[in-house]
C-alpha cells in the first residue's frame, strides 16, 4: 500500500559515501524503509512505502533538492550552507556531528583577525568566503578536495578551515584550532522552501519518531499513593504519565517516557521516594 496520496513516489536523496552514509542508511531502515544492500546501487524504489531513494554524493544533495529534481534529502548542515543551494533545513538528525574550524601551526595563530592577508585552504569555500566577507577580512581562499591538513606543510597555505570531529587529524599534522568554531554541523533533512511533496510529512514524522525513540526510554515503577505526586513530578512524561491502581492496596503503577540521558539518576531518585520495581525499556519508534 502506498503512503502517498497521489501514488507518485517521494524522491529522497541519501548520501552514498562518506561519514553520513552508514548512519543515514541505518536510520532509514529503522524507519521501516528498504535500503540498498550493494553500495554500487544508485537508486532503490520502495513501492510499499511510496518512496524512491537516490544515492548521491552528500555534497551534491542540497543542489539536487534545491533545483527541484528531488523532493527531500539527507546531508550535512555544513554542506548545505557551503552549497549556497536554495534548500532549507527541515529536521536535525543527531548524527554526523562535527565542528567547522580554522587551524594553523601550533602557537602561530590565536584570533581570526590574524587571517587578514593569509592563504587559507579548505574544501568549504562557500562557508569560509561568507565568514570572511561578514568580518571584512581579505584573504586568499584555495579550494582543495581533501587531506586539507597537509596543505600547510606542503607550502600551499598558512591556515586551513576544515571539519573537526575528534581532532586527531589536526594533531597528527601538528596543527591546532584557533578562534570560535565557524559552525556546528550534523546530518540534516533538507527540502526546498515552500515545497511539501506528497508523503514528505510522513517521511519527516517517521524520522522524528525514531529520533525521539533514540533519546527517550519508557520508565515503569510502582509506588505508594502517598508519594505518587512527588514521583510524577520527576517523571511528567510527554502528555502526562499513566497511573493505574495495583492489586496491592494503596499502591499504583506509573508509566512515563523519560529522557534516556538522565534515566539512571532518575531511578535513584525514585528509589529514594519509595518507588520499587523500577524498569526502563527501549522504544524503537513513536508518533507523539
Ligand atoms: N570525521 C569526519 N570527517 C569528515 N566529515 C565528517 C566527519 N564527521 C562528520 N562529518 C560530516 O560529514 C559530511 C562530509 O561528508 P563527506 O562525504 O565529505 O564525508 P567524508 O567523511 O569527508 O568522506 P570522503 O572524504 O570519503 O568524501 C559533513 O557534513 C561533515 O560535517
Ligand atoms: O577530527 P577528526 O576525527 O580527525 O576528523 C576530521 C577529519 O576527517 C575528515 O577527513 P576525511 O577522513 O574525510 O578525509 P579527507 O580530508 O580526504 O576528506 C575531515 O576532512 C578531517 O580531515
Ligand atoms: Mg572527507
Amino acid at each position: 500500500m502506498s503512503t502517498t496520496t497521489e501514488g507518485v513516489p517521494l524522491r529522497i536523496a541519501v548520501p552514498n559515501k562518506g561519514s553520513l552514509s552508514l548512519s543515514a542508511t541505518e536510520i532509514l531502515r529503522e524507519c521501516g524503509y528498504r535500503q540498498r544492500d550493494d553500495s554500487k546501487q544508485l537508486t532503490l524504489t520502495d513501492i510499499e512505502n511510496g518512496v524512491e531513494f537516490f544515492y548521491l554524493r552528500p555534497r551534491d544533495i542540497a543542489l539536487y533538492v534545491g533545483e527541484g529534481t528531488l523532493d527531500i534529502g539527507i546531508t550535512g548542515r555544513d554542506l548545505l550552507l557551503d552549497s549556497g543551494a536554495k534548500a532549507e533545513e527541515l529536521l536535525a538528525l543527531g548524527f554526523g556531528r562535527s565542528r567547522f574550524r580554522f587551524a594553523g601551526p601550533i602557537g602561530r595563530f590565536t584570533a581570526v583577525e590574524q587571517l587578514q592577508g593569509a592563504r587559507i585552504a579548505t574544501s568549504y569555500t562557500g562557508v569560509v568566503g561568507a565568514f570572511l566577507a561578514e568580518r571584512g577580512i581579505e584573504a586568499t581562499v584555495t579550494r582543495l578536495d581533501g587531506a586539507v591538513e597537509s596543505s600547510i606543510a606542503l607550502g600551499v597555505a598558512d591556515v586551513v578551515a576544515d571539519v573537526v570531529e575528534t581532532g586527531s587529524t589536526l594533531r597528527q599534522a601538528g596543527l591546532e584550532t584557533f578562534g570560535e568554531p565557524i559552525l556546528e554541523s550534523e546530518a540534516v533533512l533538507v527540502t526546498r522552501p515552500g515545497h511539501r511533496a506528497d508523503g514528505s510529512e510522513i517521511f519527516r514524522r517517521r524520522l522524528q519518531g525514531v529520533l525521539m525513540a533514540r533519546s527517550y526510554v519508557m520508565m515503569d515503577y510502582d509506588i505508594e499513593d502517598a508519594h505518587v505526586d512527588a514521583a510524577v513530578a520527576l517523571t511528567p512524561g510527554i502528555e502526562s504519565p499513566t497511573v493505574l491502581p495495583l492489586h496491592k492496596e494503596g499502591w499504583v503503577a506509573v508509566r512515563a517516557m523519560v529522557p534516556r540521558a538522565g534515566a539512571q539518576r532518575l531511578m535513584d531518585e525514585l528509589w529514594g521516594l519509595g518507588a520499587r520495581g523500577i524498569l526502563t525499556t527501549d522504544i524503537h519508534a513513536c508518533r507523539l
